[in-house]
């Protein structure tokens, strides 16, 4: 709120600043070219800040729109700052023609990539000689407004859609789709498994980032005049992006406006007292490599850190269930889940071996065995995080074993880890708002701090009994917590089938009673579970069937106290002098 004051302050001051002090250019000049660097972080925050992938190319999007209204005022003599918006166009078209194949792939190609495509059109700029007069460059008319006005209409201009992408770039970090890039930076692949469709994600972040960079570059040709390749398409300026965003705090909201000014006045020193480009490449440079090692979150984050030291979490005294009244669970229905004849190898181990095992539904099916019996592998190969080499894989009466992880996700089919992979920087809550049930439109762009899916979440940390801690970093909190906190995440994609990987696996003794007894009240409401675990007691008293894995192999299968008295897995597993701690 503090943070959105200041913001409003500063904005009177810089609408006031041409008014009051109209005679002089030079300063306006200077903080209107701050302005121009802070569009383009603050949308180069969307992709790299949010989502995590770095563009190390996004002045490109800069000079495309140049060139858009460049082109357009020497074919039809149209005024460049009319057709201006039409380079946002192209920019974001470019953008997601780029990002459809480029961001299929995960990590360092898209960094690579994007320089490339940079230079490419850098090339492309210059050898198109009938279009863009190649290295000639075109020169634009001269503003239209009277010279007595100079750069203000400028100045105006680059402001209002400063502000613009600014809220833009707000309203995304607010609604579940930001939640999702988010989510994507912390762990793609986790991502994936609660329903975010990451390869659609990261294209549309892309595309949002290009939009008002090269609306920006429309003006910006006007306001040079000239345009040529090497000025429109230079590596320096994409450096410049990075340094602003980083420096203020990539995937902060204002970080890489505050950043923006900081490099646009140390730009504008090296230019006036130490000869310019060449000791601006120098100078940044070394910026680069200083803001990296020494705040490497950025000067905002690090001031807010100093600023609100967090309060210690509480940690916990047994937390309550909401009341409810017991019901029986129900009795086993339909196959949901059919997993047939399915098997995966790594190399020369087969991890599963021609596995076939039925979950009805209704049922809590527990999957025991040994250690490194292929139980976390299975998990994989039926949520879709490993492809299968053979077999089939069946839920709800459809074969899915094709499937993208998030579209599974969207059929009904939830996963928790053996090792619990919360969005430790998002905060208990966001983390339980980021799954993705399905993927339409209107999804994706509801809000994520406020409304229906928030009050969704809150009901369901109020059931695992941890809604206190919804403002709190996910990370702060226990082991045992944030156990719980995944399966309330795993709930809100209201799972027909949760996969539960060993929840009881380092959970203290007075939460993993709590764990149960939610799991009991979820199966009598109708959720089918999977259950992986090591803690036999807990398994014999909780599931029915269980089913045991040797040596990627199924041994046996078959209600409790079958699998208790079985030779088979007594030998495999139990082992022989195995005695239940309860009965
Ligand atoms: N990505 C991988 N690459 C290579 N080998 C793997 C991979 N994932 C699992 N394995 C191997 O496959 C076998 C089965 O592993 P998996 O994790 O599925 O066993 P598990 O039954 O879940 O074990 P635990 O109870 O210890 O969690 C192990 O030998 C493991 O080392």
């Amino acid at each position: 709120m503090r943070a959105h004051l200041a913001a409003l302050v500063c904005l009177a001051a810089l609408l006031l600043y041409p008014v009051v002090n109209p005679w002089q250019p030079y300063p306006q000049a200077v903080l209107l070219l701050g302005f121009l660097l802070a569009i383009q972080a603050t949308s180069w925050n969307i992709i790299s800040g949010y989502a995590g992938y770095v563009s190390l190319g996004h002045s490109m999007f800069l000079g495309l729109g140049s060139y858009t209204v460049g082109i357009l005022a020497l074919r039809w003599g149209v005024n460049p700052l009319w057709v201006a918006p039409l380079g946002g166009v192209v920019a974001t078209v470019i953008a997601v023609l780029i990002g459809s194949v480029v961001l299929r792939t995960r990590g360092h190609a898209f960094v690579i990539i994007t320089i490339a495509m940079l230079l490419a059109a850098q090339i492309i700029a210059v050898n198109s000689r009938d279009l863009t007069r190649g290295s000639d460059g075109i020169t634009l008319e001269l503003p239209f407004w009277h010279r007595d006005f100079q750069n203000i209409p400028f100045y105006y201009a680059f402001l209002l859609l400063l502000v613009l992408t600014v809220l833009f770039s707000a309203w995304i970090r607010r609604t579940k789709f930001g939640t999702g890039l988010v989510a994507i930076r912390e762990d793609e692949g986790k991502a994936a498994s609660i329903g975010v469709d990451t390869t659609r994600f990261k294209v549309v972040a892309y595309a949002a980032s290009a939009f008002f960079i090269g609306v920006a570059g429309g003006v910006y040709a006007y306001y040079l005049t000239f345009i040529n390749p090497v000025g429109s398409f230079a590596i320096l300026g994409s450096v410049t992006i990075v340094l602003a965003a980083l420096a203020g705090g990539r995937g902060t909201l204002y970080g890489p406006v505050i950043g923006a000014f900081l490099v646009n006045l140390v730009s504008e020193a090296a230019t006036v007292y130490a000869g310019g480009v060449q000791s601006r490449v120098l100078l940044f440079g070394g910026a680069l490599v200083l803001v990296v090692v020494f705040l490497p979150k950025g000067l905002l984050p690090a001031v807010e850190a100093w600023w609100r030291r967090p309060a210690p979490v509480e940690f916990i005294e047994p937390v309550r269930v909401r009341e409810r009244v017991p019901r029986p669970p129900p009795s086993p229905g339909d196959v949901l889940l059919s997993v047939r004849g399915v098997s995966k190898r790594f190399g020369g181990l087969v991890a599963v071996d021609d596995v076939t095992l039925d979950v009805r539904q209704g049922t809590i099916t527990a999957l025991i065995g040994p250690n490194g019996s292929g139980k976390t592998t299975l998990f994989n190969l039926v949520t879709g995080g490993l492809p299968a080499d053979s077999g089939e894989i069946w839920f709800d009466g459809r074969r899915v074993d094709g499937l993208r992880p998030w579209r599974r996700c969207h059929l009904g089919l939830g996963r928790s880890y053996q090792v619990t992979r919360l969005f430790k920087e998002m905060t208990v809550q966001e983390n339980v708002v980021a799954p993705l049930a399905d993927s339409r439109w209107r999804t994706l762009l509801s809000d994520a701090v406020h409304g229906h899916e928030a009050e969704r979440a809150r009901e369901l940390l109020d059931l695992v009994g941890l809604r206190r801690f919804a403002g709190q970093p996910a990370g702060a909190l226990s082991y045992g917590q944030q156990k719980l906190v995944e399966l309330a995440q795993v709930l809100m994609l209201e799972p027909r089938l949760i996969l539960l990987d060993e929840p009881a696996g380092g959970v203290n003794p007075s939460l993993l009673g709590h764990l149960t007894e939610v799991i009991r009240e979820l199966n009598a409401s109708g959720v089918t579970f999977l259950v992986v675990e090591h803690n036999i007691p807990l398994v014999l008293d909780l599931c029915d069937p269980v089913a045991v894995l040797a040596g990627g192999r199924l041994i046996a299968e078959g209600p409790p106290g079958f699998v208790r008295e079985s030779p088979v897995v007594l030998e495999a597993y139990l082992g022989d002098d195995w005695q239940p701690a309860v009965s």
